[in-house]
């Protein structure tokens, strides 16, 4: 059975602020890099051997402040970026007009085929998250990767390794540091490949984020 741990990236100064990313960045707060430090102690004790983060700058810096502590290296795989998220990047959460916010809506609430304009699609997102998540399967017998990425995009994940849509990741809270498992197995009592294991577990953070853009 392969463990495949997920980690979404730590606080950023955009998700301090309510501004929205995607494939826009911002950097880590100092609240973000503690949680850092705080979710690679739980790395080291599970005995992650493979880090794979998405290559945006706030993955890149929460993967690398977890590898130091954990003594691996660290493999960038642009599949594991957040949703892009079209012209509505970089704006803040509570300045959008009536209209953007029905673009951002129609994400939550929608349909796997909506995008915010010059965005992507839930089900592009979803096609090339299990992408990079299958690439874990030709990694050698015994590996326990850990991938970071983003609220999103590990949220559109784990639904739809549950059978949901790929929108159904709204009704999942990651927040910033969070450890979720899968493991991929064969057994007579559940279905045969990825199964969900645990989502979103924060214990290992002494003081979780609590604002709405900290999902
Ligand atoms: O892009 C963003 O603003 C948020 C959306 O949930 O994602 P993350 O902070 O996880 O990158």
């Amino acid at each position: 059975m392969l463990q495949v741990y997920l980690v979404r990236h730590g606080e950023t100064l955009w998700n301090a602020e309510r501004r929205i990313q995607g494939q826009s960045d911002s950097p880590l707060t100092d609240k973000g890099e503690t949680q850092a430090r705080q979710v690679a102690e739980r790395a080291k004790a599970l005995g992650i051997t493979h880090i794979i983060t998405s290559d945006l700058g706030r993955t890149r810096r929460t993967a690398e402040i977890i590898a130091d502590i954990c003594g691996c290296d660290v493999t960038l795989e642009p599949r594991l970026r957040e949703l892009n998220m079209g012209v509505l990047e970089r704006r803040p959460l509570d300045s959008l007009t009536e209209e953007e916010e029905g673009w951002r809506r129609q994400l939550v609430n929608g349909t796997a085929d909506g995008r915010i304009p010059e965005g992507e699609s839930m089900q592009e997102l979803s096609d090339r998250m299990h992408a990079a998540l299958a690439a874990c399967l030709e990694l050698p017998q015994g590996s326990r990767p850990l991938l970071v990425s983003h609220g999103m995009a590990l949220g559109c994940l784990v639904s739809t390794i549950l059978g949901l849509p790929a929108y159904a990741e709204r009704r999942l809270r990651l927040r910033n540091c969070s450890i979720s498992r899968i493991d991929y197995q064969q057994s007579p009592w559940l279905a045969s490949g990825w199964v969900v294991e645990t989502a979103g577990d924060v214990s290992h953070l002494d003081a979780p984020a609590l604002d709405e853009m900290q999902r």
